[in-house]
């Protein structure tokens, strides 16, 4: 089965994760999706993107354990996590809205991915949470930089630290998610972009510029780079590797 789908839904690109078997983890399969979505999203015809996952029970469950526990070192763990904050900056200062709908739980790496979108909306019930810290390393995606920017400092720093996931009145209350849903992700996000699709393309990425050049004055990407290179050293621990083999054994 296909790790992803890309669809156009008049001027929406929509990418969805298609690993329901796997909670939706992000492999290097779907990285190279999220890399084709993207150029894709590009194209004129296109007004916003949207990002979403398959079935009802994840969103995404974040990087994928089964093959990312390969990688032992701080360097080995760099080459990967450089790759996927590289997708996020590119999300993140992509020149036209982006959503993710989260259709079921979104943890870890499944958070950054939400991050890195202008909005997240999410179906009632489900949970999210940037779980890292339990598998002792921090966000290593840029998604720890990116929520330190679009939340205020305390209910960022709180929900980054507990890593624990929130449920849905939370995550609205601290302002993660725009708004909740029921019935079908899709429906959902155009319903959610109904009005921006009636305006202009470039009055769309005009607004979404006037939000990237604060991002850009902020020193954005140099600071997702010291987060990369900080989890990657403590993805080498001994400490990260106990977790993931914890997890990995429960199978
Ligand atoms: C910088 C980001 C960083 C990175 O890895 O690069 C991270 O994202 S760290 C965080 C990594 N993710 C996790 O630790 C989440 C692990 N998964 C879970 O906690 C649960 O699966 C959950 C809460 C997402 C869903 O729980 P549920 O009970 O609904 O499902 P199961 O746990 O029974 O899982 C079903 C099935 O999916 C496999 N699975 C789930 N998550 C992952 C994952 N991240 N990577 C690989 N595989 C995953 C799980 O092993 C089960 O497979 P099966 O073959 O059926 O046993």
């Amino acid at each position: 089965m296909n790790p992803y789908i890309i669809e156009e839904h008049e001027g929406l690109l929509v990418f969805t994760i298609n690993r329901e078997d796997k909670r939706n983890a992000i492999s290097y399969e779907v990285m190279d999706g999220l890399e084709e979505a993207i150029t894709l999203a590009g194209e004129k015809k296109i007004k916003a993107m949207m990002i979403t996952g398959a079935g009802e029970k994840a969103f995404c469950s974040g990087g994928d354990l089964s093959s990312f526990h390969e990688l032992k070192t701080a360097k080995e763990a760099y080459k990967m996590l450089k790759r996927m904050s590289n997708i996020l900056v590119k999300i993140l200062l992509f020149p036209k809205p982006t959503i993710a709908v989260l259709n079921g739980t979104a943890v870890g790496g499944g958070c950054e991915l939400a991050s890195a979108c202008d909005f997240r909306i999410a179906r009632k019930g489900i949970k999210a949470g940037f779980i890292q810290g339990t598998l002792a390393i921090t966000t290593g995606w840029g998604g720890g930089t990116i929520v330190s920017e679009k939340l205020a400092h305390a209910h960022a720093m709180k929900m980054l630290m507990e890593a624990v996931p929130y449920k849905t009145d939370e995550l609205l209350q601290i302002g993660f998610i725009q708004s909740t849903y029921e019935g079908d992700s899709i429906t959902a996000g155009k319903l959610f972009l109904h009005k921006f699709m009636g305006i202009e393309t470039e009055v769309l990425s005009s607004y979404k510029q006037m939000f990237l050049r604060k991002l850009e004055q902020n020193r954005i990407e140099e600071r997702i780079q010291a987060e990369v290179e900080q989890c990657s050293i403590l993805w080498g621990e001994e400490a990260h590797h106990k977790q993931v083999n914890k997890f990995l054994q429960k199978k």
